[in-house]
């Protein structure tokens, strides 16, 4: 549908005054999830949210899902109601957001393999037919947009692929299209810049900026508060606690309440000095083991060639980093890594802790590796009863299983969980371990997207496990989490871990190549060590 202004005095785009927000079914004697909101947005202005925990109770604020006392006498959005034809909140804010949703994962254990293996039929929809369908395109005009906003995004060649077959970073781009197509006057969009590689992320940027000038549609992207925010964005609202911040960008209340987020823990160990275990990663020695050796491996789907002649040796204690663009075969090859992949059965040298990848169990290798990745975040179980509804401290020991496998927990391993969760959890933020406590306790399923991704990544290291591979692991994490998990990885591995590292942010990697850490670099299927 396409919208018109009606009338010729400017309406605010957004406009709140002194108002709290809370939750439905709360009454105004409840505590307000956000209280005393004042907040203008004028027409012309560009905004981006900021904030850690906060952060999505501004989203949901935006996206109509508190309840505004006193209610503003002409909508949240009082621009609506000057379109033609008028329109409220409820059809007119579209949001982008990666947080997986409550039950979208189903209760079973993770099996997000389907893309690597042979597609079934249900699977064999389309990026194009997706979109089509997802954005009710039916009309030349729409499937000119498509084609056009496809091309910015350089999706282009991959609009006929089926959808599951996509990378990551290629999915978050086809929902952040798909969120455009649907033309609604306002898109919200949640760290649309985390998982896109350098290419990618300028890219977007600008294809962002582009359309919100064209008031088609409005954007307002929603940031960590270690992102860095994009130079159109002029104004800032600053999610701290439950008070928003709001003003120009360079306003002296914006910037101290942005110092206020990224400011330092107060209990944290002071990172950069080096400790034993990384002085000894350091001395490469000759006698560490070699942990997998792939020699000429390939992988392809009919005529796409993923992965070519790839070569790699890792050895106990490498700290390797594995960067590339986009689709340029990472997953791929660190699928083959875990042996979750059912083509790294027929690697004519791919071993594995010294054995053929074919001669070791996969539940045995779910044990030996310690993995995180965007597949497997998406696919963990988030029940909230049955099989699948786990607590954080579940969630948290089935990485000795490598799979959830319902048995009593040994006191070695609630002490391991322990262990890991002081220097992690976040009583080590607030210095009280009684929040540690009760964070184990809680649904994994409620947690939010950062700490679902900080109990995913505890669970990949509570085996200590020979190989660990990283793939995007500070997802949704805020910037005090981001500094325990990288001090943990720098100071508290065993120097016979070895380490791949998987991520688009060179400032996340925890080890410096002064340090020590290999780069192998992707570029069109082929690997290549970096110096
Ligand atoms: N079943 C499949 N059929 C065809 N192509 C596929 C299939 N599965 C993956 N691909 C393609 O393989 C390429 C490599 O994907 P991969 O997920 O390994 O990339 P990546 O480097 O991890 O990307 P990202 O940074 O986005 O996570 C992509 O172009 C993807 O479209």
């Amino acid at each position: 549908m396409t919208y018109r202004r009606i009338s010729t005095i400017p309406p605010k785009i957004l406009s709140l005054k002194s108002s709290n927000a809370f939750n439905f079914g709360d009454g105004d004697a409840a505590t307000p999830v956000l209280r005393d909101v004042s907040w203008t947005i004028n027409d012309g202005e560009s905004w981006a949210v900021v904030g850690s925990s906060y952060k999505d109770a501004v989203i949901n604020l935006l996206t109509g899902h508190l309840r505004i006392s006193p209610s503003p006498p002409v909508g949240l959005y009082p621009f609506l109601s000057q379109l033609d034809p008028p329109s409220d909140s409820h059809d007119s804010v579209a949001l982008v957001s990666f947080a997986t949703r409550l039950k979208a994962a189903g209760g079973a254990f993770y099996d997000f393999s389907a893309r690597y293996g042979a597609l079934r039929d249900e699977e064999r929809i389309t990026l194009r037919e997706s979109l089509y369908a997802s954005a009710s395109i039916q009309d030349r005009e729409g499937k000119n947009i498509l084609q056009e906003l496809a091309e910015r995004l350089d999706l282009t060649r991959l609009l006929d692929l089926p959808l599951v077959a996509l990378s990551n970073g290629q999915t978050r781009r086809a929902r952040i299209l798909s969120g455009l197509l649907k033309r609604l006057p306002v898109l919200i969009l949640d760290e649309p810049f985390t998982g896109l590689d350098v290419q990618n992320r300028p890219r977007l940027s600008n294809l962002l900026k582009d359309m919100h000038e064209a008031r088609n549609p409005r954007v307002i992207i929603a940031l960590r508060p270690q992102d860095p925010i994009p130079d159109w964005i002029s104004h800032i609202a600053v999610a701290l606690q439950s008070t928003i911040v709001t003003g120009e960008r360079s306003a002296a209340g914006v910037e101290e309440a942005l110092h206020k987020l990224l400011s330092a823990p107060k209990h944290h160990r002071t990172e950069g000095s080096v400790p034993s275990n990384e002085a000894s990663f350091r001395r490469a020695s000759p006698q560490k083991k070699d942990v997998i050796v792939m020699k000429g491996v390939n992988v392809s789907y009919s005529t796409r060639h993923i992965l070519k002649d790839v070569n790699w040796t890792i050895r106990e204690g490498d700290r390797w980093q594995l960067q590339g663009a986009n689709g340029s075969g990472k997953t791929t090859l660190t699928s083959l890594l875990t042996g979750a992949h059912p083509q790294s059965y027929i690697q004519s040298h791919l071993h594995i802790f010294s054995q053929p990848r074919s001669d070791i169990a996969t539940v045995t290798l779910q044990q030996l590796i310690g993995h995180v990745s965007p597949e497997l975040f998406n696919a963990f179980p988030r029940r909230l009863s049955g099989p699948g509804a786990l607590t954080v401290k579940e969630a948290i020991a089935s990485g000795f299983d490598g799979n959830y496998v319902y048995r009593r927990r040994t006191q070695a391993e609630d002490e391991r969980i322990g262990e890991m969760v002081d220097k992690l959890g976040p009583g080590a933020e607030t210095g009280n371990d009684k929040d540690n406590e009760i964070w184990l306790d809680r649904a994994f399923a409620t947690l939010p997207p950062g700490e679902q991704s900080l109990a995913l990544l505890i669970r990949a290291l509570v085996n200590r496990p020979k190989l660990i591979i990283l793939d995007e692991v500070f997802a949704g994490m805020d910037d005090a989490m981001v500094l325990r998990t990288r001090q943990y990885l720098r100071e508290d591995l065993g120097d016979d871990q070895a380490v791949v590292f998987v991520g688009h942010w060179e400032s996340e990697v925890p080890w410096s190549i002064g340090e020590g850490l290999r780069v192998m670099k992707m570029e069109d299927g082929h690997a290549f060590e970096v110096d």
